[in-house]
């Protein structure tokens, strides 16, 4: 391992039509499995949104896909409404639109709280879910999560709000993979190449909070987790600072409660044991 370099064309140099292929097969595979309908997605107007309902048409047909454009008409800029009506309309998937404001607001109006930007954001991406989950019970649908692999190992979404889902189709590709893998489908460029934000409040962009590109998020995250990497090693392979890869592990450690199931005592230690004779 001494004294090689990795760059990011290591992780982006990948044959995509072999993924696409995989991927429908994982998708086609869950579903059957479940014996569900077909799946639901929240469509922003990203790329992660974009990618997995491209391909979630693409392994089941249009017609098993709804999509559903959730904007906060408060929050959300018009264009990636139009972009995500576009994207749908072209992929031929039944879709729904449905401002949350009046439900964000009615959580507001009900508790007589003005949270902080972040505890509303969440809110507005748990509200989405509870949206979701309303179809897919009501049709028979999968929710069809959008988190990618980068996302999933920083802990970057909302627990129980993005993060609340079925299954999640390119939780296996980094961020900068995922873009690839959308132009490859047919995503138009100004979905794929749209500098990822969730959007939680105005003027939020993923890079800005997090402090760091996805470009270095995905090579840190390659040198540590699939080349195992300690902190050194992947500094001076990949010619990232040092601090920049104690930060990544550091959101991945703190995140760590997100990709869990909630902890509950253990029956043995905590009921057995006091059994009365
Ligand atoms: N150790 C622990 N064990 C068990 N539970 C623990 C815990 N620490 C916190 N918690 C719980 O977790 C909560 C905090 O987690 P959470 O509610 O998710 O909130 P938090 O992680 O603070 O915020 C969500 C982050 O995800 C970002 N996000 C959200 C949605 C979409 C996207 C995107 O990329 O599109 C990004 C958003 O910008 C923000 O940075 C705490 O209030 C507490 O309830
Ligand atoms: N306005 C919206 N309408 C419908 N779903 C939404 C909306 N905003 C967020 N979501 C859902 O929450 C998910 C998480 O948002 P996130 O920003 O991570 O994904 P994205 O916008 O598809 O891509 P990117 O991460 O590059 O911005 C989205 O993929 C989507 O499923
Ligand atoms: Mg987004």
């Amino acid at each position: 391992m001494a004294g090689r370099k990795i760059g990011l064309g290591e992780l982006t140099s990948l044959d995509y039509e072999g993924i696409a292929r995989a991927l429908t097969n994982f998708i086609r595979g869950v579903v059957r499995e479940a014996g569900a309908r077909g799946v639901v997605v929240g469509v922003s107007g990203g790329v992660d949104s974009a990618t997995t309902l491209a391909l979630a048409a693409r392994a089941l047909g249009p017609e098993r896909v709804l999509a559903l454009l959730l904007p906060d008409s408060e929050v959300t800029p018009r264009g990636d409404v139009e972009d995500a009506r576009e994207l749908v309309e072209s992929l031929g998937v039944r879709y729904k639109v449905i401002d949350i404001r009046p439900v964000v607001r009615s959580f507001l109006e009900a508790t007589g709280e003005k949270p902080d930007r972040r505890s509303l954001g969440n809110l507005r991406a748990r509200a989405r879910m509870a949206i979701l989950y309303l179809y897919a019970n009501m049709q028979g649908l999968l929710v069809a999560g959008t988190g990618d692999r980068s996302e999933i190992l920083i802990g970057y979404f909302t627990k129980y709000g993005d993060g609340a889902v079925d299954f999640l189709p390119i939780g296996s590709l980094y961020k900068t993979q995922v873009r690839r893998l959308a132009l490859h489908l047919g995503v138009p460029e100004s979905i794929a190449l749209k500098p990822s934000s969730p959007r939680l409040w105005p003027g939020h962009l993923a890079e800005e909070e997090l402090g760091m590109k996805y470009e270095e998020i995905d090579l840190a995250l390659y040198a540590l987790f699939d080349l195992g990497l300690g902190v050194e090693e992947a500094a001076e392979a990949t010619g990232l600072p040092r601090e920049k890869l104690e930060k990544v592990l550091d959101m991945h450690r703190a995140s760590e409660h997100k990709r869990r199931l909630p902890p509950a005592p253990d029956p043995g230690d905590t009921v057995w044991r006091f059994r009365r004779r």
